[in-house]
């Protein structure tokens, strides 16, 4: 049998025994795992090559935003730690997001390769403040087509904007979605955000979830809540 866990649980930790501690506990037939900005500065490609080497899918979210040329260079070296997802910033341009594609496409073992397109935490007004006088949702449209034309495998959105980018981009493109709060949990710096229920049942693929489990008296507990949540509102 072969396991498609939807959770990427965000472990958003300071050091590496935190994140090691948490795979530790976990199953990689139960969620898949995201190590972003904190945990990367902080322990670097070894642990990403630890959790790889543990059988997780890993998601490496360092969202990169550069001259082409840096980018894809990046890219290509992220592809060297066998992860299972690696991003850039969709406002970043169609030439850097085709030359992360185009450089993707010479490695073994190609990560896929999604865009971020607006961040969950930004609603319209923050997007007003940066000179983007359009709503997020639309914003999101726009980026996701972009991407989609550049050859990129999908987007990072919120759940609420998963029904507008399937009417022109179907399945295998992947929706990435963060800003996942279970009924009831703090929302902290998210803006634009769903239940888990609400988020499978919009269409999203993947559902990025770091605090309501990393910071949840019961870690395991709380994923497996989730993970039941899903089941129920898939079937
Ligand atoms: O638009 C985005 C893109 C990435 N993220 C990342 O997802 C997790 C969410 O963590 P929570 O604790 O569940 O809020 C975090 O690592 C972000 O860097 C995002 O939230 N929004």
């Amino acid at each position: 049998m072969t396991y498609d866990p939807k959770v990427i649980v965000a472990l958003d930790y300071a050091e590496a025994k935190d994140a090691l501690s948490f795979a530790d506990k976990v199953d990689p037939r139960f969620c898949n795992l995201k190590v972003g900005k904190e945990l990367f500065t902080a322990a670097g490609p070894a642990l990403v090559e630890k959790l790889v080497n543990k059988d997780f899918r890993v998601f490496l979210d360092l969202k990169f935003h550069d001259i082409p040329n840096t980018v894809a260079k990046a890219c290509t070296a992220a592809a060297k730690l066998g992860v299972w997802i690696v991003n850039v910033h969709a406002s970043g341009g169609p030439k850097m997001m085709s030359a992360a594609a185009e450089a993707l496409s010479f490695c073994h073992n190609r990560p896929k390769l999604i865009a971020v397109t607006v961040l969950t935490s930004m609603d319209d007004e923050e997007l007003k403040a940066v000179g983007i006088n359009t709503t997020a949702a639309l914003q999101v449209e726009r980026l996701a087509k972009l991407a989609k034309e550049c050859g990129l495998d999908g987007v990072v959105a919120s759940a609420r904007e998963v029904p507008i980018i399937r009417t022109f981009a179907s399945r295998p493109f992947l929706t990435v979605t963060p800003g996942i709060r279970p009924a009831g949990s703090e929302v902290g710096d998210q803006k634009r955000i769903m239940t888990p229920g609400e988020a499978v049942r919009a269409g999203s693929d993947y559902l990025v979830i770091g605090r309501p489990i990393t910071k949840a008296s019961d870690p395991l507990e709380a994923l497996e809540k989730i993970n039941q949540e899903i089941a129920v509102s898939l079937s």
